[in-house]
């Protein structure tokens, strides 16, 4: 051995473990244009499929004639709903317990709603062919409003579906009312708040936005027909949900099913669900036998895949007069638009909305949210946000500020005074979690001090002293926010999905040289998986991770997962990769203790090999036992050195942070300038820095999107507006602002190694920050909420609505 000539330190430099800013090692093939996409794959007689979609958002189809689509040169296939319908296709099944529809069938429910699926021998053939589609509607009453979707003399949407006075979640108020969730002692709440000495109550909309990564969503079905066997290519989040929903839809056994989700580019909660274009792949291609590729274009992309948010969210709180928090009630209307199809946990509807207690010991809580129907795309879920954690933190740190002006407060000290305590953890919310871990105040102490807040309130005080002597037309605003997340769904007892408990796996494989590979049911959409996983198990094998491959998306080879979404693949395939390394290294320990002839209790883990304890230069490396696994045949013990994790976590974790921002706004043109923007995250053991702050930089500049300019809106006939980049605000580096990252650590205490996911929390914690520095730039002039996004325009019209343009 002459590794004991190095010292302690630099076999343990060697590894890159956790806690080392290990370069992404992915890098290296994105950067040089070598990434593997679904684009890229292309196989022998491959055909192309496109969609020709409704131009109308709520019609009766009259007439829909293909004859001279079929008839181009080139076209190979026409479908209908009425094709899909003897194969029951026409409908697929939702992750939220509703049904969509693949094809539309007598009616359309949305703008761009899919119609007729042509497939042709390449692109611009079955666009061309899209064009010769000839249609004829019967305009219906357009329904774009959900706070009218059950009035008595609303428009009826699904009429698939009107007799149904029960859904997936319980009764239905209305034929155009989707389900009703409650949660919370509502009794108790409403007579604390009957009793309150302050009570505030402000309606906060939460827009409707969308994901839109930089590759839309992409499959490529391609069935063979002897074997019986069917491959799917997707850019799939979740590509063994993928599989078992494909099985279930066609009939085909799951085990002839083979998913694979290539190189993914960007998902962020747009390619967790299943889509009519992957039916329609999957359904050519078996009519076919040919393999099918479809391809989104950024247009289809954002109009029709999953939406996210488009929460009306009705949030009162209840409090002392010194400013103690004793209640909160909150009512979300959710507009779900015409098919019901967010994919959060079955059992949640509304997500894990009731986090929206936020950092707060707050005593009682309600919160009651009703889903409806509307005349517009599906979705639901994405962006982000772990199922709705985004929308509950914009809510709580909103109400917060309102409360806090009403109070005359100051909203840090408002906050400070209410924080749950450190002492207090594990936490019991009044709305049912168990929050793990977490120092508020520590965490909010070193943020004010980072910022000199309150040096920034004096200034603050005295620019606003300048407004009003009309020295300036800037107004000045901070921005507060303190979130707590909720990630790594989840626990079996309360997570899954079609019945499919929520937990995720590590499968590792050691090669007698000592190198491994090891596979997970998660799927990296850019997050760095590759990079990271290798970290863990660099630190708990003893093995550098530049000698270990990580594998996923492919289900064939990976143990079958959940899939990556709601930053979950930190804590549960996380999880499961530590537990399964400390599997292999209960093994290796039998192996060192033979090859060293002592007692296997007489030897310990040691950096990168186990030592007889107490005699540190008699050792073996991991690399020497994993020689020994296969070479050694040792009495008692099965060649060999691999294991599997499925780890069903016993918790959730619940990483937090404190942000600031300091903003101008021009209140005679609306411009805005961000001049500082300061976050703190806690995700609990770190794995990799680097990765986390680039995780950060993402999350906040989508935040930084959302709260200040992104916006899917509809005009009153239904229209989709901002369903291109021309009018859907996507930030370049002109814009997007320099970010201040910082951190502190709790590590969750059930997690094998304390991590909490981070790759959601800065868009959690950021939206709201923006939005809390506008509203508080605005606010000593009589304002209490200015909904989002904070456009140019809407900071205008903001000025203008306070009088300050006279
Ligand atoms: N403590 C800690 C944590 C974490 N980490 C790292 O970081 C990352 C992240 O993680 P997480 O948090 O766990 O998460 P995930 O699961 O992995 O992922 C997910 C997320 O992620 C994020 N990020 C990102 N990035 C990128 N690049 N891309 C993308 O797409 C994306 N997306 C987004 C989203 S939206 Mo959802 O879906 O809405 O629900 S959810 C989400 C990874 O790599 C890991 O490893 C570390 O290091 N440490
Ligand atoms: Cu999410």
């Amino acid at each position: 051995m002459n590794d004991m000539a190095v010292t302690r330190e630099q076999r343990e430099e060697k590894l890159q473990g956790m806690g080392c800013k290990r370069k992404r090692v992915e890098d290296i093939r994105f950067t040089q244009g070598r990434g593997n996409y679904v684009d890229d794959i292309k196989l022998p007689g491959m055909l192309f499929g496109d969609f020709y979609r409704s131009p109308f958002a709520h019609a009766r189809i009259k007439k829909l004639d293909i004859s001279k689509a079929k008839a181009l040169p080139g076209v190979r296939a026409v479908l209908t709903a009425a094709d899909l319908k003897p194969l029951n296709l026409h409908y697929m099944p939702t992750l939220a317990g509703d049904v969509q529809a693949v094809l539309a069938d007598e009616k359309v429910l949305f703008q761009n709603q899919e119609v007729v699926f042509i497939v042709a021998d390449d692109r611009y053939i079955a666009a061309d062919a899209v064009e010769l589609i000839e249609a004829e509607y019967e305009e219906l009453p357009v329904l774009v409003d959900p706070w009218v979707s059950m009035a008595p003399d609303a428009p009826l949407l699904r009429e698939d579906i009107k007799d149904k006075t029960e859904g997936a979640h319980g009764p239905r108020k209305h034929y155009n009312h989707i389900f009703d969730w409650q949660i919370g002692d509502k009794a108790e709440t409403d007579a604390v708040f009957a009793s309150a000495p302050v009570t505030t109550k402000e309606v906060f909309y939460y827009h409707r936005t969308h994901p839109s990564p930089l590759e839309t969503c992409q499959a490529l079905a391609s069935m063979d027909k002897i074997k019986g066997e069917l491959t799917l290519y997707g850019t799939f989040q979740a590509p063994h949900v993928i599989r078992t929903v494909v099985s279930l839809i066609s009939g085909l056994p799951e085990h002839k099913i083979h998913v694979i989700a290539p190189d993914i580019g960007g998902g962020f909660g747009n390619k967790v669900g299943a889509y009519a274009g992957y039916v329609c792949a999957v359904v050519a291609s078996i009519v076919l036998g040919k393999p099918v590729k479809w391809v989104e274009d950024r247009m289809e992309n954002l109009s029709t895949t999953s939406f996210a948010r488009d929460y009306h969210m009705t949030t009162e709180l209840a409090s002392t007069e010194d400013g103690r928090l004793l209640g909160m009630r909150c009512h979300v209307l959710a507009d779900h638009g015409a098919f019901d199809a967010c994919a959060d946990p079955s059992k949640w509807p509304a997500g894990f909305m009731n986090i929206c207690t936020g950092s707060y010991d707050i005593p009682v809580a309600h919160l009651a949210v009703d889903g409806v129907y509307t005349n517009k795309a599906s979705g639901g879920v994405a962006y982000r946000c772990s199922f709705r954690v985004t929308e509950a933190v914009y809510a709580i740190e909103r109400a917060i500020e309102v409360h806090a002006q009403k109070l005359g407060m100051d909203s840090v000290d408002f906050r400070m005074k209410n924080f749950i305590r450190r002492e207090q953890f594990p936490y019991k919310a009044a709305l049912g979690w168990e929050y793990d871990s977490g120092d508020y105040h520590l965490a909010m102490e070193k943020a004010i001090a980072a910022v000199d807040y309150r040096g920034l309130r004096a200034e603050q005080a005295a620019k606003r002293e300048a407004f009003k002597r009309g020295e300036t037309r800037e107004v000045m605003g901070i921005g507060v926010s303190f979130f707590t997340e909720i990630v790594g769904a989840g626990p079996s007892k309360n997570c899954d999905i079609l019945g499919i408990a929520m937990f995720d796996s590590c499968e590792i494989r050691i090669h007698p040289t000592g190198s491994v590979i090891a596979r997970m049911g998660t799927k990296s959409q850019g997050q760095g998986h590759e990079t990271t996983y290798a970290q863990i198990l660099a630190t708990e094998l003893g093995i550098p991770a530049d000698d270990i491959t990580i594998e996923e998306g492919n289900t064939d080879t990976a143990p079958y997962g959940l899939g990556t979404y709601g930053s979950r693949s930190t804590p549960t395939a996380g999880a499961a990769t530590a537990v399964a390394a400390r599997k292999v290294r209960a093994k290796a320990q039998m192996i060192a203790a033979h090859l060293l002839e002592v007692h296997h209790d007489d030897v310990e883990w040691d950096i990168d090999g186990f030592a007889v304890k107490g005699l540190p230069e008699k050792r073996k490396s991991m690399k020497e036992i994993a020689w020994a696994a296969y070479n050694t045949g040792i009495p008692n013990l099965e060649p060999g050195l691999e294991a599997v994790n499925y780890y069903d976590p016993p918790n959730l974790t619940y990483p937090f942070g404190a942000y600031f921002c300091v903003m101008d706004i021009n209140v005679d043109t609306g411009e805005f300038k961000i001049r500082r923007f300061y976050a703190l995250d806690d995700c609990g053991t770190r794995i990799n820095p680097m990765i986390i702050e680039g995780q950060v930089h993402g999350g906040l500049t989508e935040a930084f999107a959302v709260a200040m300019g992104q916006e899917i809106r509809y005009d009153k006939s239904g229209n989709v507006l901002g369903a291109s980049f021309m009018d859907f605000f996507v930030p370049t580096a002109v814009e997007t602002p320099h970010w201040e990252t910082d951190y502190t650590v709790t590590p969750s205490p059930h997690h094998p190694i304390g991590a909490k996911g981070v790759g959601e929390s800065p868009h959690v914690g950021g939206v709201p920050c923006f939005s809390n520095a506008v509203n508080d730039a605005f606010a000593f002039l009589g304002a209490t909420h200015i909904d989002m996004p904070h456009d140019y325009w809407r900071n205008w019209q903001a000025a203008e609505n306070l009088g300050l343009h006279k």
